[in-house]
């Protein structure tokens, strides 16, 4: 059946079912690797909100989530500008810390939430993202853990939004460019 929200998809990349399957792995690895230790996730809200909750229900560990709120995109473009909009709850001196991102792209939003992430002393910090886009990294960034790495397109679903739309799609798909090339 025929949906608005649908006919704006380009192409899917990734459906539901190679979603699952690829975070059913990616907890497995996170568990093997943190057997014995206190995990504590960090989530960079918005668009890692579905990527966390089925990646921490495929981690068979005792683990702690605590929130970030960051942002900088608007539209399809980086403002290269990083805005902190909500804070972690909790501190994280001393503890075994896993950031839990979406996409890793220019990488301005990772660098920085690393240098304010290792000011606050943890005992570690790896980075698990779900998508992973380096042709466009500003500076080299690489994450510890990688869902799928993907071309130079702008994509949406699966918490990835474009103008704060799309994050329900229950895939990654590409945006058709006369959306986001056409009025508002
Ligand atoms: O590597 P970069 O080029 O910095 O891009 C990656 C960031 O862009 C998106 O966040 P956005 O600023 O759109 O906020 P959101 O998660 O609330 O949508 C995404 O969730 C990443 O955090
Ligand atoms: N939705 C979305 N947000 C991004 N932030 C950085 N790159 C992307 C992308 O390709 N899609």
């Amino acid at each position: 059946m025929s949906h608005p929200m649908h006919d704006d998809i380009q192409e899917v990349l990734y459906t539901q079912e190679q979603i699952q399957q690829r975070v059913r792995e990616l907890g497995a690895q996170l568990t093997e690797d943190y057997a014995g230790r206190d995990l504590h996730l960090v989530t960079i809200l918005k668009g890692s909100l579905p990527f966390l909750a089925d990646l921490m229900r495929a981690i068979d560990l005792p683990l702690t989530v605590d929130l970030m709120g960051v942002s900088s995109y608007a539209g399809i473009h980086s403002t290269g500008e990083v805005r902190v909009t909500m804070d972690l709850d909790e501190t994280i001196e001393g503890r075994h810390v896993v950031i839990v991102e979406d996409i890793i792209d220019t990488g301005n939003t990772l660098s920085y939430v690393l240098r304010n992430l290792r000011q606050r002393a943890p005992a570690s910090v790896k980075i698990v993202t779900f998508l992973d886009k380096p042709a466009r990294r500003g500076s080299p960034l690489e994450a510890d853990y990688v869902g799928f790495t993907i071309p130079d397109d702008f994509v949406i679903g699966y918490g990835l939004d474009w103008n704060q739309r799309y994050r329900n799609l229950p895939y990654i798909g590409i945006l058709k460019r006369d959306v986001y090339a056409g009025p508002l």
